[in-house]
């Protein structure tokens, strides 16, 4: 059993002292003992070798003090596995450079055996489920179908994502059927996950918010529903989409446990949105963590006033910036543990 439940309570709905916390993207990026490890390995490396993986995972936890892991990996493994090269530049991003535009690249797409390709990855839980020593739940993740789907036909970060969009308002037969390639393989993987021992998982749709709410219906949500039948009755699935306010009354429907929304929705209007019964969890600006700790721990406070204790997650609406001081993200995680 877990020592540090607060997490799997709220995901569960039950009545809790205080609201867990966590941040998305608390594994690596601002934390100094992640710096040094950057500078030494490369990306996919510190992805594939369990030892890194796990070390970099367990970091927050003992540092930042944070109420559940999140193993250290990235959502671009998918798409890796499923033959399509993806490359991680230093100070860029990714890069695929053989984006899928065309029928010929589709084909060339494979649902692959998630044993085979993303072993590592299950190797790294079961190492991090033993470091964690029960005493915090530990979170697995994936993309969402459309978010893998925009880096594989993008080629690279977007800021509107248009190739992504054009492919699938010209193709739209050939985008369905690479959305549902990028699920199948999502769906085997988290299932690979669960059998290693997480004890949740979460669904990032970070790019949802780039299609219309008519859009996100047809090329997005249906994919990510998939996923969660698929697993809800395995695990408690969280669904982040950011900037997807606008479909958070059919996301309470799903069978996902938790939504995860941005910060440009309120908590108020979030809980309205929602119906008022699902797990809801966010949404602090991450550049709001630049303000000096006094003002965090404020707003923190005022956070959970809206959104409520209970059913009810704390995190940034988006993941931790690279560039945030310790200090603040430790205010952020203990302004929680000193709500009353
Ligand atoms: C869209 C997306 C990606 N990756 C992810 C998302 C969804 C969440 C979100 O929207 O932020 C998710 C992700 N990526 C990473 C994690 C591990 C857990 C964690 O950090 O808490 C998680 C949960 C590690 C990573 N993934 C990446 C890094 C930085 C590269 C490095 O460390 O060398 C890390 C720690 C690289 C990456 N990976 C991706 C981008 C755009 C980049 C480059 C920009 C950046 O630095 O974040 C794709």
């Amino acid at each position: 059993m877990i020592k540090n439940d607060l997490f799997l309570k709220a995901l569960r709905g039950e009545t809790v002292e205080r609201p867990p916390v966590w941040m998305m993207r608390q594994a690596g990026r601002y934390l100094p003992d992640f710096m040094k490890l950057k500078a030494k390995y490369d990306f996919f490396t510190r992805c594939r070798t369990s030892e890194l993986a796990t070390e970099i995972t367990v970091m927050p936890i003992h540092q930042v003090g944070t109420d559940a892991a999140i193993l250290f990996s990235d959502i671009l493994v998918v798409p890796q596995a499923m033959n399509i090269e993806v490359q991680m530049k230093p100070n860029f991003g990714p890069w695929l450079p053989n984006p899928i535009r065309d029928r010929k690249s589709l084909d060339q797409v494979i649902v692959p055996d998630v044993y085979e390709e993303l072993g590592y990855v299950y190797e790294a839980i079961k190492m991090t489920k033993k470091e964690l020593n029960d005493e915090v739940p530990l979170i697995g993740f994936a993309g969402s179908p459309w978010t893998i789907f925009c880096y594989c036909v993008q080629g690279q970060g977007s800021k509107n994502f248009d190739k992504a969009k054009e492919f699938c308002f010209t193709e739209p037969q050939m985008a369905h059927e690479l959305l549902q390639k990028i699920t199948d393989t999502t769906i085997a993987y988290l299932k690979g996950k669960v059998e290693a021992g997480v004890d949740a998982v979460q669904v990032f749709d970070s790019w949802g918010g780039m299609l219309s709410p008519v859009d996100y219906q047809e090329f997005s949500w249906p994919y990510i529903q998939q996923i969660i039948d698929a697993l809800k009755d395995m695990i408690p699935v969280i669904a982040f989409g950011k900037g997807c306010w606008f479909a958070l009354d059919v996301m309470a429907k799903s069978g996902a446990s938790a939504l995860g929304v941005d910060w440009t929705c309120s908590g108020r209007n979030a809980r309205y949105l929602s119906g008022g019964n699902i797990t809801l969890q966010g949404n602090f600006d991450p550049s709001r963590l630049f303000s000096p700790p006094k003002d965090i721990k404020r707003m923190v406070h005022e956070m959970i006033d809206e959104f409520g204790k209970d059913r009810y997650i704390v995190n940034l609406g988006h993941g931790i910036l690279p560039n945030i001081p310790v200090e603040n993200a430790k205010a952020f995680v203990e302004a929680v543990k000193e709500y009353k």
